[in-house]
This record gives C-alpha cells, sequence and structure tokens, in this order.
C-alpha cells in the first residue's frame, strides 16, 4: 500500500487530519523520569499509546533521538508502532539532503533500518538529491517548500529573475513537485500552519499533492485558517502538533493529558472541514 492510501485510510479510519509529532526532550519528561534519556521510548510509547487512535499519522524527529545517543530507542519505537497502531503511517522527520550516493545511505536509514512510510527531506540540492528516495516504492517523499519559521522568507519568499512568470522559490517547487519531479506520484509538500495564505497558494498550484502542516500548537498556527487553506477533495493535509501534545502536563498524568489535548486538536481540525 502506498504512503497516500496508507495516509487516507488513517484519516478516515479515526477521523484525524492531526499528526502527534514525537520530538521527545528529557529535560520535560515527567517526575521521575525528567532528565533521564534512557527514558525516551517509555516517554514516546506512552504518547503514541495514548493517541493512536486520534491521528491521522506520527512524525518522529530523528534529531531528538540522535542527540541522546538514542536510534536504539527510536528503532524501537518505529517497531512499537508498528505494532499497536499499525494502520497509523509514521513520517520520520530527517530533513535530508545530500549528492546521490550520500543521499542512497539517507534512504536506507530512513526506510529500511528505521522502516518508515515517509520521509522529510530538503530540496535545496536539487532533483538527484529526491531520486534515490523515490527508489523506495510506496514510500512518501516530503518536501520543505514554504517552511514554518520566520527564517523561511530568506529563500522561500524570493523570486526566480529565470523563471516564465518569475515565480516565488516555494511556487517554484510547488510546481516542479506537483509535474516534472513527481514521476511516481510519492512527494508531498510541508508547509507551515503559520502562512496560511502560502498553504493556499500551494494548494492552487499543487491541487493533488498530500500537505505537512506543522506549526499548530506552540507555534500559533491557526488550525481553523490551515484547514480551509490546504484540505479540499482532491489534496489532503497532514497537521502536525508536537510540543503542545507531548508536554500538555509535567506531571504523572502526562499521557492523559497529551490525549486531551490531541482530542480537542483533531476536533478542531474536523470541525472546520467544509
Ligand atoms: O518538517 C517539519 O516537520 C517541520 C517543518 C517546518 O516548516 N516547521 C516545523 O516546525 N517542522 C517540525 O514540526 C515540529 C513542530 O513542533 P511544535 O512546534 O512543537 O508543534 C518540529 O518537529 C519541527 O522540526
Amino acid at each position: 500500500m502506498t504512503f497516500t492510501d496508507q495516509l487516507a485510510r488513517a484519516t478516515r479510519q479515526n477521523q484525524s487530519l492531526l499528526c502527534v509529532g514525537l520530538d521527545p526532550e528529557p529535560s520535560k519528561f515527567p517526575g521521575a523520569w525528567a532528565g533521564d534519556a534512557s527514558r525516551i521510548f517509555d516517554f514516546c510509547a506512552a504518547i503514541v499509546d495514548a493517541t493512536k487512535d486520534l491521528v491521522c499519522a506520527f512524525k518522529p524527529q530523528i534529531a531528538y533521538f540522535a542527540a541522546h545517543r538514542a536510534e536504539d530507542q527510536l528503532e524501537r519505537l518505529m517497531a512499537h508502532m508498528k505494532a499497536v497502531a499499525p494502520d497509523v503511517p509514521v513520517i520520520l522527520d530527517a530533513k535530508r539532503g545530500d549528492i546521490g550516493s550520500t543521499a542512497e545511505q539517507y534512504a536506507r536509514e530512513a526506510f529500511v533500518r528505521f522502516q518508515a512510510d515517509a520521509v522529510t527531506l530538503s530540496p535545496f540540492m536539487g532533483r538527484d538529491t529526491i531520486d534515490p528516495f523515490l527508489a523506495y516504492a510506496d514510500k512518501g517523499v516530503i518536501l520543505l517548500c514554504r517552511t514554518s519559521n520566520p527564517g523561511g522568507n530568506d529563500w522561500q519568499m524570493q523570486r526566480l529573475a529565470d523563471v516564465p512568470g518569475q515565480p516565488r522559490l516555494f511556487e517554484h517547487l510547488a510546481h516542479l513537485a506537483q509535474t516534472e519531479w513527481n514521476t511516481t506520484g510519492q512527494i508531498g509538500l510541508v508547509v507551515g500552519a503559520t502562512f496560511p495564505a502560502e498553504i493556499a497558494r500551494v494548494r492552487e498550484i499543487a491541487p493533488t499533492l498530500p500537505l505537512l502542516i506543522p506549526g499548530v500548537g506552540a507555534q500559533g498556527g491557526d488550525a481553523e485558517a490551515t484547514v480551509k487553506a490546504g484540505l479540499t477533495e482532491a489534496g489532503t493535509i497532514v497537521v502536525n502538533s508536537s510540543r503542545a501534545v507531548l508536554y500538555a502536563s509535567r506531571g504523572e498524568d502526562f499521557a492523559e493529558a497529551a490525549r486531551r489535548v490531541a482530542m480537542a486538536t483533531r476536533d478542531q481540525l474536523d470541525a472546520a472541514r467544509a
């Protein structure tokens, strides 16, 4: 089954556009686990168990594991998600991007070592850096397009004088991703919830691509505006929230609190559907 099909099924089954981002920071763990990096798996598994019927995807961010020499815990977590939530696709947030020979290793890391269903990539180095990921049929390949951070303006909003119509960089990328780069139908785009006007613009240029939209919750993006701008019959959205869910409570009730916030966010996104 392709990543797009998996996503459609989980969205339907859980009636959810919400992706819970797994960005474990030991300093924010509850009670006796605080500061203990050996509890990364336990913390994330508890969040997964508490939210697995409320989400259309999970998105572990690899840096939060690698920074603590906890890639083995990420491997366990990937296996755990497949065991307890086999219908929920997992997007490995790695934001990789390098020449083809190195990209082959990054693709192997994401899809063979960690068994992810999709991966985030930086498209800055061009089409050939994406190809090794597309070689894994059925896997999703999600390219940074219009990111949620303020510095996204530095490059992504610049106009390309040499391209007809002088599109902004993110507009040109959305066009390439929808057309000539998407030979296998595996590509999606990242667009920040902090910029609803640009979500609408990307949706106009890329009507059928799945959009991963981070930035609701801790970054203050508007859930309702996000859904109105991004969701259409032909194009689905995956709206990520990490810290607002993970750290809803720093007490022993952290998993129940995470569930409450995830449910409220899921319901808010659902209510905004046309
Ligand atoms: O690719 C991403 O997931 C991503 C792209 C982007 O433009 N902005 C962005 O915040 N992210 C990621 O989405 C998550 C947002 O986390 P919260 O702000 O805590 O919800 C983090 O894991 C970021 O690395």
